[in-house]
């Protein structure tokens, strides 16, 4: 069904648009212009080499580091910079490549902690995660790095969130874990509607499920388009990857 703003022409407002953006520490720019525009339920992956400055920029969206240059702007309102909690407010939720658990509460306990009043219930989150659902009493320190990664990405969705920031989830995990957690980002962008910027080594795996891809290298989006295209010039990969300029 074609909605009224697309017969019309007109663009939807964005879930998440960066423009512009620069991001850094103190003095030293490590990542330089970076223009993102995302609409509900859209997966951006983000890919790039060691040092390329993927987690910098994920850190920065979230409101840890301050911005350098640019504008991040959610459904239409500019986010402050160096601001998590507004952030946070404004629907940003961050997996940070550490998990950040909570190890000696139980897999519900980390869950409840996180849960906002009006988001979804405990219930509704584990249909994504069956294999989490069995161990809620279990403790987060005593589950499988695949779990651990599952409940992080579980507690970043009982925030609710509009754009979900998850970096490196693969850290750590055989591919075949990865394999099993990726396409469960595809159903959360499709089902919720939240906007899903993933950071994400296992670049095959990531095309897979993504919309959007861009490649960081050396702070510079060297490749940046469709997901499916990409996908099917890995040259285009290979060029972006070893340093030389190319569009999608
Ligand atoms: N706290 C910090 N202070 C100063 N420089 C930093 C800091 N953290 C990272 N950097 C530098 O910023 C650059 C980008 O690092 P970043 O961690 O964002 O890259 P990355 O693409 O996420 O790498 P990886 O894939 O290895 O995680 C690197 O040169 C790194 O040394």
């Amino acid at each position: 069904m074609t909605s009224k703003i697309e017969e019309s022409g007109e663009r939807p407002t964005p879930v998440l648009e960066c423009r512009g953006l620069a991001a850094g520490y103190g003095a030293v720019t490590v990542v330089r212009d970076l223009d993102v525009r995302l609409s509900a339920g859209q997966v951006l992956a983000v890919l790039g080499p060691n040092g390329a400055g993927k987690t910098t920029v994920m850190t920065t969206l979230a409101g840890l580091l301050p911005r350098i240059e640019g504008e991040v702007v959610v459904n239409g309102t500019p986010l402050p910079s160096a601001r998590p909690g507004a952030a946070n407010k404004a629907g940003l939720v961050l997996v940070a490549d550490d998990r950040a658990l909570f190890t000696s509460l139980s897999v519900r306990e980390n869950l409840q902690i996180a849960q906002k009043s009006g988001g979804p219930s405990l219930e509704a989150t584990m249909e994504m995660f069956p294999a989490l659902k069995k161990r809620l009493k279990v403790s987060a320190g005593s589950i499988s790095g695949g779990e651990q990664q599952m409940l992080a990405v579980a507690r970043a969705l009982v925030q609710q969130p509009k754009v979900l920031l998850i970096d490196e989830m693969s850290m750590g995990l055989a591919p075949v874990i990865v394999e099993e957690l990726l396409p469960v980002v595809r159903r959360i962008a499709d089902e919720t509607g939240a906007v899903v910027v993933l950071v994400e080594q296992h670049v095959h795996l990531a095309l897979e499920v993504a919309d959007e891809a861009l490649v960081l290298v050396h702070g510079d989006v060297r490749l940046q388009g469709s997901a499916a295209e990409l996908a099917v010039h890995p040259e285009r990969l290979e060029a972006a990857y070893l340093g030389e300029a190319a569009a999608v």
